[in-house]
């Protein structure tokens, strides 16, 4: 019985090539994407390894990967299933639109404007120079045409320069403002190397018939993450031969398994689900080429870390060097970028500012407001709202809580004052939250009262208020929270709510809202200096215009190189700086901190 996409591909292969019994193979070979659509004499039916992709060899004229034209359905070799077209009925409009400009197709009113004067910096050794087109991009015909399905005229600032550095080799550890597009920053690459074959291994190691062996894997921190990350992925590779699966706990992991049996290049997890998975070998990492970690700042912190280590270090994937890692996220505290490194090689650090610290995209205000005035403060907000005609049926408000009772209760509250709202928090079952998550996009609930598990990486459209209703302890998690809105270049609003328990937040709040522009309350100046200038955590990305600064600089920095890394002509970099040769010096105080 096939039990997984490689023993699927080859057995089918084995059966048009006219093998009269497909179990012939009793060991399954390896097929890449880029030949499962060939031949079968041409792909799978030897146990020798598959030919590197070969343009001349390659049926599909005009393609360099290999990947039918026509899609899917096209039973040349070893496969023939259907795919959903992620895109529906928009895709007629996007062949239309082509060679409109972004703003006529709606995608989505990016306002690139605001990201022309984004300050970026990147660091390492002979760092890839960035693009300013996706033409420039070598990424083939599928991805390029999905590209266009995706209404994406342009790359984002850490899409430019992001892009180049994976598929130059590179690991990369990248911090990028909020909404700004790092999805498709880590996913071009990954389903362009596996598009081309650098993914293939001459043939996958035998072991439990039903173990898969995904070539990459994208870990997230969230259920809801990995499902959006899963549906962006497949409209990038659609019609690509790369098949994205996604598992998550919460869910029921027959259906799951059911899903990665059918095959999978691309596996985007949530860790929890993926250790049960690994120690259940149903799914070996022996093959992984590429490891992204979304959120990874998040992944690895104190929560996650054992779970990522586990995966990473002590289950059957290949070590840094053998394998090409990426890791992005809005925020990259300097401890955690230690705790990082060792999943790294010779990696690129790639910052790239705040959308808020040039343009004011997020309109941030601060209001002091005791615990008890919390409920009527917010309810005044949400009134104005309405008379001011922002709340429509389209403009969303989310509001954050600390505690899951504090969400139960304040949408409970809510609902019984006349305004429709949700919540999502990790005591509800995970139906529950993908419901609650639907209505509040689709505007039929256009309040969510949410807890920290929806500040990260949730891209709905049209969030045009987040409202800090208690503030985090945190201020990296304030950044990930007020990003729900003013989302690829769109405005936004965040109002917080700030009393004395939030003392230990003001420094760094006021530090931030001063570089965005913002304006900052005296009474909040008064706080932030009456507050301790040690700072501890909450220094940790406050008073710089990026989520974060490459610790590695702290060494050198004070040497005085000033070409120690470049800004934005990637000329610079480790190795550049005289007398370090590429290596890292002691941990010495930058002069960013
Ligand atoms: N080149 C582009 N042109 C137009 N829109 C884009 C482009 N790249 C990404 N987007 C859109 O921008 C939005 C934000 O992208 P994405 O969710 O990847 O942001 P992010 O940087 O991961 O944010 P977060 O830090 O909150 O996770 C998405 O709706 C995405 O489709």
């Amino acid at each position: 019985m096939p039990t997984s996409w490689a023993d699927l591909a080859a057995n089918s292969a084995s059966e048009n090539a006219g093998t009269s019994n497909s179990t012939a193979l009793t060991r399954p070979v390896y097929v890449p994407p880029h030949l499962r659509n060939r031949a079968a004499s041409a792909s799978a039916s030897t146990e020798s390894p598959p030919a590197p992709p070969n343009v001349s060899s390659n049926n599909n004229v005009g393609s360099r990967w290999g990947a039918p034209r026509n899609g899917w359905g096209n039973r040349s070799g070893g496969w023939d299933r259907r795919e959903v077209n992620p895109f529906g009925d928009q895709e007629d409009a996007a062949e239309e639109g082509a060679a409109a400009s972004g703003e006529e197709q709606g995608n989505m009113g990016i306002n690139f404007d605001a990201y022309e004067d984004i300050p970026v910096e990147t660091s390492g050794e002979n760092v890839p120079p960035p693009v300013n087109t996706f033409a420039e991009i070598d990424l083939g015909d599928a991805l390029n045409q999905n590209i266009r399905r995706c209404k994406y005229v342009k790359p984002t600032p850490v899409q430019r320069h992001a892009i180049p550095i994976s598929l130059g080799g590179r690991d990369l550890m990248a911090c990028a403002q909020t909404g700004s597009g790092k999805t498709a920053a880590f996913c071009f690459p990954i389903i362009s190397g596996i598009m081309r074959g650098q993914g293939q291994a001459p043939q996958r190691p035998p072991r439990g018939a039903r173990t898969v062996y995904p070539l990459a894997l994208v870990l997230s921190p969230t259920r809801e993450l990995s499902v959006q990350i899963l549906e962006e992925a497949r409209k990038f590779s659609y019609q690509t031969g790369v098949r994205v699966v996604v598992a998550y706990g919460g869910a029921p992991i027959n259906q799951q398994l059911r899903e990665l049996e059918r095959g999978v290049d691309i596996l985007v997890a949530t860790p929890g689900r993926l250790v049960d998975l690994l120690e259940r070998a149903r799914v070996s990492l022996q093959m992984i080429k590429y490891l992204a970690l979304d959120e990874a700042d998040r992944m690895l912190d104190m929560g996650f870390e054992p779970q990522i280590r586990k995966i990473v270090e002590q289950m059957d994937m290949p070590p840094p060097g053998a394998r090409q890692t990426m890791l992005f996220s809005a925020t990259f505290p300097r401890e955690i970028q230690r705790l990082a490194s060792d999943f790294l090689s010779n990696y690129v650090f790639l910052a790239v500012g705040r959308v808020g610290s040039s343009t004011d995209l997020i309109v941030q205000r601060v209001e002091y407001v005791q615990e008890s005035d919390k409920r009527s403060h917010l309810m005044d907000l949400l009134h104005a709202q309405r008379a001011n005609g922002v709340q429509g049926k389209q403009a969303l408000t989310l509001v954050f809580v600390e505690t899951k009772k504090g969400a139960d209760a304040l949408e409970h509250w809510l609902c019984r004052n006349g305004f429709p709202a949700t919540t999502i928090h990790g005591d509800r079952s995970q139906q529950e939250r993908e419901l609650a998550l639907r209505s509040f996009k689709t505007g039929n609930t256009p309040i969510l009262v949410a807890t920290d598990v929806a500040a990260r990486g949730l891209d709905i459209p049209h969030v045009a208020h987040v409202v800090n209703f208690d503030l985090p302890n945190d201020i990296d998690d304030y950044v990930h929270r007020i990003g729900r809105t003013g989302r690829a270049g769109k405005k936004g609003l965040a109002t917080a709510f700030f009393n004395d328990n939030n003392a230990s937040l003001a420094r760094p709040l006021a530090d931030l809202m001063q570089e965005a522009n913002q304006e900052v309350p005296d009474w909040l100046s008064r706080y932030a200096a009456r507050s301790s200038i040690g700072g501890g955590r909450n220094r940790r990305t406050g008073g710089s215009r990026f989520g974060g600064r490459d610790f590695r600089r702290e060494g050198s920095f004070s040497r005085g190189g000033s070409d120690y890394y470049s800004t934005g002509n990637n000329s610079g970099g480790y190795g550049n700086s005289g007398g370090y040769g590429g290596g890292y010096g002691p941990g010495v105080t930058s002069a960013w901190d």
